[in-house]
């Protein structure tokens, strides 16, 4: 156990940068009791920093700042760290039953990013969401815990991480493109007669509205598998996990109410419809 205060200054700093960088995840995770909320903060911490990593570099990312970050990883799950988030996920893994892998397969999913600006199919595509987002879903069930940790359990974890990966890919087809990226597998533009030349040139016509139909349907069965999952949580993990995979499937909703417009739009879910949402999860996170 790291000295208290130095364990209570590293938690409080993960939790003010996921309150400034997420109010959805900030929200979600004041559902839990303490010492799961304090892990989340960590986790979250260390995933937007990697997240970051490769964002912030955009095109000159250097692969290197990978390797470095892998090795300050392995420190981390050997108990030490370089600064108070990472003495922060230090503890979290003394006190949760968190794995390596998960947090190595992130990393190899921001390689992705630097090396990848087009995603050919929907396997590859899926891959990556694994990477980047179906990760989090198996270091959540450690901190969150599972009733019966079956390999069904965390296929579904790992799906709801899959969905919102993709909501998110939706809701920023704009925003990267204008990194000269597409993430929507090129094989689903080609079935819709979409050209690259019409993504870049923000062309919202029906051929789009068909293929953004098409992509929303993939998420959506994707969190249908996903809510299958949430019974095997401990129960008071329920009503938040409920409650962010409602939240943020809600995002799909507002892509098609805005016509698609995703290109100068940025769809989202206002604040008092969030708060009209929590019920609703709390009723679901009951049966
Ligand atoms: C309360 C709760 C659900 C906690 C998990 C919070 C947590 C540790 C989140 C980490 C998020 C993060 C920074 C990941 C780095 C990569 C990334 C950016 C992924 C995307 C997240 C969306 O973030 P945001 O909208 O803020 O993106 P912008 O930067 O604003 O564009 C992702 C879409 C991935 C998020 C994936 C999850 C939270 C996994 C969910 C799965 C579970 C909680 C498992 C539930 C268990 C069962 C059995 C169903
Ligand atoms: N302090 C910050 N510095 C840089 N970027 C930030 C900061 N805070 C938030 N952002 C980014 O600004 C954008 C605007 O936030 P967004 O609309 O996604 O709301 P949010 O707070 O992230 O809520 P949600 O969790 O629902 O996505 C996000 O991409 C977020 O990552
Ligand atoms: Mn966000």
């Amino acid at each position: 156990m790291l000295a208290r205060d130095k364990s209570l200054e590293s938690y409080e700093a993960c939790r003010q940068l996921t309150a400034e960088y997420s109010k959805t995840f900030y929200f979600a995770s004041l559902l839990f009791p303490m010492e799961k909320r304090r892990a989340i903060w960590a986790i979250y911490a260390w995933c937007r920093r990697t997240d970051e990593l490769v964002d912030s570099l955009d095109f000159k990312a250097d692969p290197r700042m990978l390797d470095r970050w892998q090795e300050r990883l392995d420190k981390i799950f050997g108990g030490g760290g370089e600064d108070v988030y990472d003495l922060a996920l230090a503890d979290a893994v003394r006190n949760f039953p968190l794995e390596i892998r998960p947090f190595l397969d992130m990393i190899e999913g921001m390689r992705m990013d630097i090396t990848q600006d087009r995603y050919e199919s929907w396997e590859e595509l899926h891959t990556y969401c694994y990477r980047v987002a179906g990760t989090v879903g198996l270091m959540s069930c450690a901190v969150m815990g599972l009733v019966d940790d079956c390999p069904e359990a965390r296929r579904r974890a790992v799906a709801l991480g899959v969905a919102k990966q993709m909501t998110n890919i939706l809701r920023d087809v704009g925003e990267d493109a204008r990194r000269n990226r597409i993430y929507l597998p090129l094989e689903d533009l080609r079935k819709f007669d979409y050209s690259e030349e019409d993504l870049f040139a923000y062309v919202v016509d029906e051929r789009w509205a068909a293929l953004m139909e098409f992509e929303i349907a993939r998420a959506e069965a994707i969190y249908l598998e996903a809510e299958k999952g949430i019974p095997y949580l401990i129960p008071d993990a329920r009503w938040p996990v409920w409650a962010s995979l409602i939240l943020y499937r809600r995002i799909l909703t507002k892509v098609r109410s805005n016509g698609y417009q995703n290109f100068l739009q940025r769809a989202y879910v206002p604040r008092a419809e969030k708060f009209l949402l929590l019920p609703v999860a709390w009723a679901k996170a009951q049966t």
